[in-house]
């Protein structure tokens, strides 16, 4: 099932909303603190163990652990900074029995529990607060930030002081976006979330490993979907594109292009197209179910003819690349409704300017103006589509940034569409798929190594 991700307004209204049914504010701290004092005693056992703890409920939730730690027999100092100010944390602090240290006299322990700041943090951290942090957090072997790493953005994942590395991340009743979008979610190793009898409901979640089907008794080439991906006289982009294509599930894959190439899987059928009318000719073809157009395409006056005549073809469509980048330039007024967009961040600021807000803002906001789903690539990436939804795949691997890989993306998303027909599930498959090809690929692959993977990958979800 897909987890949903709150901003700090949506969590406050979550909880609001179970303080109406009637549960006292101070049971969520209760239970958050329990939640939290379960994960850490599984991973952490009887360490030695300081709990840092801020003014408001966040450091609340840590006096609730460090008492419970303590009664499991866990060493615990604590520290707090300052007075507690909400009553919740007063009562939380009130029923902690041990004595309470300054924060920046606090002594290293082998375990880390980081209760200063967590949905409420409204500013960078002090200079000192910050490297105190540091040094705490890199002495201990165990280290977990309390809903979040303080000192980061909940709803941008932006750093707003210097955060340290933590080996966990304990997310309190829902994921925040800050758990999955870079760069805080690079400050988790491991990132669990703890349930505290809230409902999250949310249009916004975490990328789900996806539910792939077989083809049925009665499947044909045809009815499992003919892509086409239109090229232009480079051949290398398309063919990835089409060879990702063509091992994702379509029922059979045409590559319309100018370049002479006949090399590449004999599976894939090439229509050599050296004009924008040859390109119109071969899209006539009314059993495509997807074209996909811009890896290889060029940016010529060519470019832009072939691109004219996909974009006037009426068939489901897949933007990349150049199309993209011919896009940015002719503006998003040409696009047909419902393309499928895969930009990344260069692309997607040349499509659509300097949009504010969290990465998740910006798809959205894309989404809606564009009337198409938005696949924002990059580390983190996220895909969103015009009616709200989105999906935030994160901990994808690094050794996707290499030549070639949004190709083949670009080609299996073409796929997952003319399979299924659904442009936002598409996505969200297509995504996930290239994720797990990447992680199978293991390291310093290349995009070639990918689409080998991908059989494996969608096997993995049948
Ligand atoms: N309502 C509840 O009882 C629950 C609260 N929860 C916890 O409460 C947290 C949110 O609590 P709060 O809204 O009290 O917020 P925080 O505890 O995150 O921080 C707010 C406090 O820090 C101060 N502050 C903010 N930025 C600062 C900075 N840079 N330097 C110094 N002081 C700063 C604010 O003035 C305020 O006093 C969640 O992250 C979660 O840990 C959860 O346990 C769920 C239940
Ligand atoms: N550091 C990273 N971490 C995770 N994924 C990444 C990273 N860098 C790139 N990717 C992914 O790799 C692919 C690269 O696509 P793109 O930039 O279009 O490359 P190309 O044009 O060379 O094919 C995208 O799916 C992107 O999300
Ligand atoms: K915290």
């Amino acid at each position: 099932m897909a987890t949903p991700v709150l901003t700090a307004a949506g969590m406050r209204a979550a909880e609001q909303a179970v303080i109406a049914s009637g549960v006292p504010e101070y049971e969520l701290m209760e239970r958050a603190g329990a939640a939290a004092a379960e994960i850490i005693w599984r991973a952490g056992g009887l360490r030695d163990t300081l709990v840092l703890c801020g003014p408001g409920n966040n450091g609340g939730d840590g006096f609730v652990i460090a008492r419970l730690l303590r009664a499991r027999g866990v060493p615990v100092r604590v520290a707090a900074l300052g007075d507690s100010r909400t009553s919740s944390a007063i009562q939380a602090r009130a029923a902690w029995a041990g004595p309470v240290e300054a924060f920046n006299d606090a002594e290293p322990a082998a375990q880390l529990v980081d209760a200063l700041f967590g949905t409420g943090l409204a500013r960078e951290l002090d200079d000192g607060i910050a490297a105190q942090l540091h040094d705490l957090v890199s002495m201990a072997s165990h280290s977990y930030a309390i809903d979040l790493p303080s000192g980061v953005e909940t709803d941008s994942g932006a750093l707003l002081s210097p955060v340290p590395h933590f080996g966990m991340g304990i997310a309190l009743g829902a994921l925040k976006p800050a758990h999955l979008l870079f760069p805080a979610a690079d400050r988790m190793t491991r990132l669990v979330c703890a349930d505290i009898g809230i409902a999250a409901n949310s249009s916004i979640c975490r990328l789900a490993p996806p539910s792939v089907y077989a083809p049925g008794t009665e499947a044909h080439k045809y009815s499992r979907g003919l892509v086409a991906v239109v090229g232009g006289e480079m051949a290398g982009a398309s063919l990835l594109a089409s060879h990702a294509a063509a091992r994702s599930g379509a029922g059979m894959v045409r590559r319309i292009a100018a370049d002479a190439y006949i090399g590449g899987p004999d599976a894939i059928v090439t229509d050599f197209a050296k004009t924008a009318t040859e390109v119109e000719h071969s899209l006539q073809d009314k059993r495509l179910a997807v074209v996909l157009v811009g890896p290889g395409l060029g940016r010529n006056k060519d470019a832009q003819a072939r691109l004219d005549v996909v974009l006037k073809s009426g068939h489901p469509l897949v933007l990349d690349a150049d199309a993209l980048n011919i896009l940015g330039e002719i503006g998003i007024a040409h696009l047909p409704q419902q393309a499928i967009l895969t930009p990344h961040e260069a692309e997607f600021t040349r499509l659509f300017g300097q949009l504010p807000g969290s990465k998740i803002d910006r798809a959205l906001d894309a989404a809606r103006r564009s009337r198409c789903v938005v696949v924002y690539k990059g580390a983190g990436t996220v895909i969103a589509a015009p009616d709200g939804r989105a999906a935030v795949a994160s901990h994808g691997s690094s050794w996707l940034s290499t030549a070639g890989t949004g190709d083949v993306l670009a080609g299996i998303v073409a796929s997952r569409l003319a399979v299924m027909r659904d442009g936002f599930q598409a996505a969200c498959e297509a995504v996930w798929l290239h994720g797990e090809a990447a992680r199978r690929a293991g390291a310093a692959f290349i995009a070639d190594d990918l689409i080998e993977r991908l059989p494996e990958a969608i096997a993995s979800r049948l």
